[in-house]
């Protein structure tokens, strides 16, 4: 099971914000981080895949030819979490959490009830259960947002900078979930990161991007070089690399303009 971008170009008000993205395969059972600075595309990339954005290219998901498909039929198959999420809601935290777990019309209420609190626990929201979605804090509106994309189940599971509002603890046990959510469920997890050693160490492989193109894919140690941290991002950086561990990243100086 996989996902494979080839040939993307997306062009956004007349603009080309996606040029020629090829070569970007995300697997079942991982983790695959999408980074890259503000403004390289990452957003847009997902957008693309999940048929918000339109866009011409290939996208291949298992047997499936995304582009062939209009945006209600990829939505049986992947879910696009957005940056931007709106809590005006005034149902509760298990109420939105069963709403989307109730996509799945021919569930049994009785077992579709067991996942919600299941997961609930399992990100740590269970003492929010009847808080008012509108009464939540920008970190406790994302844990809920992220339960209402995984409880989905889709095959293909995309995240826009899910730890973004995280305190640190959170930022751990979310993408330790995420990662035993992908590897239980075989689905294709992509994240939008910023934090470049979470994404090392949670990721088994990365997408690169850089002015709306793909500045390198591979794993983290084939990705993240001082070559390519200085190039796309603009920082030096010190890059460790303990044994048997991903490589951990410490950001130290902006060297230029990025530009972007
Ligand atoms: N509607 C639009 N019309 C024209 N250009 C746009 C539009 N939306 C976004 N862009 C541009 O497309 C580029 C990519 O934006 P995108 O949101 O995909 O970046 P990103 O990598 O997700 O950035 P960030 O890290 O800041 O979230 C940016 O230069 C942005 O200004």
């Amino acid at each position: 099971m996989t996902l494979d971008v080839e040939r993307l170009e997306c062009r956004l008000g007349g603009t080309p914000v996606l040029e020629g993205i090829a070569g970007l395969t995300a697997r079942a059972g991982e983790i695959t981080a999408l980074i890259g600075p503000n403004g390289a595309g990452k957003s847009t990339l997902l957008k693309a895949i999940a048929g918000i954005e339109r866009a011409t290219g290939s996208l291949r998901l298992n047997d499936h030819d995304l582009m062939a498909l209009p945006f209600e039929k990829r939505a049986e198959h992947l879910y696009y979490m957005p940056q931007e999420l709106s809590s005006r809601a005034v149902l509760s935290v298990f109420d939105v959490v069963l709403l989307a777990r109730r996509t799945r019309i021919r569930e049994p209420l009785e077992q579709a009830l067991e996942q919600v609190r299941d997961t609930l626990v399992a990100l740590e929201l269970e003492p929010l259960a009847e808080r008012e979605l509108g009464r939540l804090s920008g970190g406790q509106r994302q844990r809920v947002a992220i339960a209402q994309a995984a409880i989905r189940e889709p095959a293909l599971l995309m995240l826009d900078e899910p730890t973004s509002a995280l305190d640190l603890h959170h930022q751990l046990q979310v993408l330790d979930w995420l990662a035993r959510f992908a590897h239980e469920r075989q689905a294709i997890v992509v994240v939008a990161l910023h934090d470049l050693s979470l994404a090392a160490r949670f990721a088994q492989r990365m997408w690169m991007l850089a002015n709306g193109r793909v500045a390198a894919s591979g794993t983290p140690g084939e990705v993240l070089t001082h070559a390519r941290l200085r190039e796309v991002y603009a920082i030096d950086a010190h890059i460790e690399w303990p044994a048997d561990e991903p490589p951990r990243v410490t950001p130290l100086t902006a060297i230029r303009p990025l530009g972007r």
